[in-house]
């Protein structure tokens, strides 16, 4: 079932087109996550959601309902800012059922609500606080609160989270999501940190130049990106000159006939070769694939990566944790790339 229906959308600044055409459908109940580099319209898309900004062309559809030119107060729809705009002049509870006040409901059903929503997000008892008494994890929590005090159909959130510090907002994406799947409610994201999107998302849109490069599960496009700009941007990735031809990937003068499992984007010509450290395996030089030479040890605590030049091309390999070996700068190694996991893109 279909909740948010996004039709060939476009927004021009003047002659700067911020989206180009931009498609989507999202089911009921799902969260999504967009997520792409700085101006590459994220914002502007949640924005003429949300009905902030009129879009140049195309629909913004609802259930089945046609909200394109509905404006804001009328869409069923919660918004969180990056700012989070919160009253400083409003206690908790005032900040909280402030939509319901500007849509006219009365002060019984506005206490009901607020009471309901300091429970779900975690601040109970805290109505009469006044917002300069939170701390910054708490005002996030109340945003959230004034953001689903509508009961909207569709809840959109700017970057909410990237005021807060790494370990709080790391908690945060945990108790968002949660708050999320508790209510059902169909939501979006806007972020440009994909671990955060990978944590959160049921469905993740990659988004450069105003144009969506992909939409899928997080796993799906971590495993199978549409572009190199996807598998460059979504996890860390070794993205290598290639040539596809004859059923084998030429890189790095080494010809690797293509496995089952490998994804390839053609059937012939130039591309590049995406391949995760994690399937780049080290041997001792001599062993027959391609000789390299190590650079740098990097020992990131739960994983160590060995950053390795193989003919002026850096390339980054990460050992298995049972590994017992030691590389040192200079030593001489051999590569291998994981038959079945190596990923061609164009
Ligand atoms: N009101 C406006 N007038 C002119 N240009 C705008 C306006 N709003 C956005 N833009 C431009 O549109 C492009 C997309 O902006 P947008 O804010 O949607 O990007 P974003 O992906 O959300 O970026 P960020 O991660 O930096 O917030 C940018 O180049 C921006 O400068």
């Amino acid at each position: 079932m279909t909740n948010l229906r996004i039709e060939r959308l476009s927004k021009k600044f003047g002659s700067f087109t911020a989206l180009d055409d931009v498609s989507l459908e999202i089911p009921t109940g799902k969260f999504v996550c967009l997520l792409g580099p700085s101006g590459c319209g994220k914002t502007t898309l949640l924005r003429v959601v949300a009905g902030l900004e009129t879009p140049t062309k195309g629909r913004v559809v609802v259930d089945g309902d046609d909200q394109t030119k509905v404006p804001t107060h009328r869409r069923d729809m919660g918004m969180v800012f990056q700012s989070l705009a919160l009253f400083p002049h409003l206690d908790v509870a005032g900040n909280i059922t402030y939509p319901l006040a500007i849509r006219g409901a009365d002060r019984a059903k506005r206490d009901a609500k607020a009471d309901e929503l300091l429970k779900l997000v975690r601040l109970p008892g805290m109505g009469a606080r006044r917002i300069d008494q939170l701390s910054g994890g708490q005002r996030q929590r109340v945003a959230i609160a004034r953001g689903l005090a509508i009961d909207p159909k569709v809840f959109l959130l700017d970057e909410p989270l990237s005021a807060l510090d790494a370990g709080l907002r790391e908690h945060m994406q945990i108790e968002l999501r949660q708050i999320q799947q508790s209510l059902g409610v169909t939501t979006i994201v806007v972020t440009h940190d994909q671990k955060e999107a990978l944590t959160m998302a049921d469905l993740v849109i990659v988004m450069k130049d105003g144009v969506i490069q992909q939409a899928g599960a997080p796993m799906e496009i971590y495993r199978n990106p549409a572009n190199a700009f996807v598998a460059g941007f979504i996890g860390t990735t070794n993205l290598l000159p290639c040539t596809v031809r004859d059923g084998a990937i030429e890189v790095l003068g080494a010809r690797l006939p293509i496995a089952e499992g490998d994804r390839i984007a053609l059937e012939q010509g130039e591309a590049q070769l995406s391949i995760r450290p994690e399937h780049v395996a080290i041997e001792p030089a001599g062993a027959g694939g391609i000789e390299a030479e190590v650079t740098f040890l990097r020992d990131l605590g739960e994983s160590r990566h060995v950053l390795l030049d193989a003919q002026g091309q850096e390339i980054t390999a990460q050992l298995s944790p049972e590994t017992q070996a030691s590389y040192r700068p200079g030593d001489r190694v051999s590569l291998s790339f994981r038959p079945g996991e190596r990923v061609v893109v164009t």
